[in-house]
């Protein structure tokens, strides 16, 4: 048989499971208030790389927040699942500022996220040169958060999300303060970290050109309250694939009028 036609090779691989979703989902701020989200799907598979978008407010936070066990559901199901993933930790959640503490070193705000996991001394100081060198800042271990570059200080709070070793990271736009540039930058890292690593991912983003460039599948967040409205599959990843495909740039579209006809960033 010819080098690349065994059927074994083409056969199409089973669905991966789901590590991290909600069902019928519902969650408000206080017991008098109409709630932000109500009837909410949402899963993320073993790997997957999902982004949610939608419009300013629409309560795409209080979502990832949710998901990261940092805010109960009202009502609903969340389901994680504790074999894949090892336990709650092997959840991080990377926000939108990097939230270093300004007193302690990059290597010593890194020890503190994986405190607690029972790493020797040094286990812990090789998992941060470990982490640092996955982000490009090895040289930066004792340096002081305030001698960052905004991009640096990002990669030092995805370096910290990465030393527990998590199966998923949660993402709150965090690229939207670094400029066009770095953006990019990060982005190509995150991609070579999240194949690299085999991390389930779920990005929030208001940009419709960066969710469609890093995801398996954009989910769309719309009404009052909230649902996912619309749910786009993507295909193969390319830098310009917007502006070069056709299918992508059509799906982008539909994103687009999924989210209410708002373009949103970069499109
Ligand atoms: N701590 C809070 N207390 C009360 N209401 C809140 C709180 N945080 C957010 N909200 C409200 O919940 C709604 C959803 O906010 P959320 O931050 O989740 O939206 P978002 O889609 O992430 O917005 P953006 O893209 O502007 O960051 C908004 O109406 C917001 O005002």
């Amino acid at each position: 048989m010819e080098a690349g036609l065994n059927p074994q090779t083409v056969k199409e691989q089973p669905a991966r499971p789901i590590v991290l979703g909600v069902e019928n989902a519902s969650y408000s701020y206080r017991k008098d208030a109409a709630p932000v989200f109500s009837g909410l799907d949402l899963s993320l598979r073993a790997g997957e790389f999902v982004s949610l978008v939608g419009g300013s407010g629409v309560g795409k936070s209080t979502v990832l927040r949710c998901l990261a066990g940092l805010l109960p559901l009202d009502g609903g199901r969340l389901h994680l699942d504790v074999e894949q993933v090892e336990g709650s930790r092997r959840r991080s959640v990377v926000f939108q500022d990097s939230r270093l503490l300004p007193w302690r070193t990059v290597g010593e705000n890194i020890a503190y996220g994986i405190e607690g996991l029972g790493l020797s001394k040094g286990e812990r100081s090789d998992r941060i040169d470990e982490v640092l060198s996955l982000v490009n800042m090895l040289g930066y271990r004792d340096r002081w958060p305030s001698d960052l570059s905004g991009g640096q200080s990002q990669r030092v709070g995805i370096a910290r999300a990465l030393a527990v070793r998590p199966k998923i990271v949660l993402m709150d736009e965090p690229f939207s303060a670094v400029d066009a540039l770095t953006r990019r930058h990060l982005q190509e890292e995150l991609l070579g970290i999240w194949s690299e690593r085999e991390l389930a991912v779920l990005f929030v983003t208001h940009d419709i050109r960066e969710a469609t460039y890093l995801s398996d599948r954009v989910l769309v967040m719309s009404g009052s309250p909230a649902m996912v409205v619309h749910d786009e599959p993507m295909g193969r990843r390319s830098r310009n694939r917007i502006h070069e495909d056709k299918a992508q740039e059509a799906a982008a579209g539909r994103i687009s009028a999924a989210m209410g006809g708002t373009d949103g960033e970069g499109i």
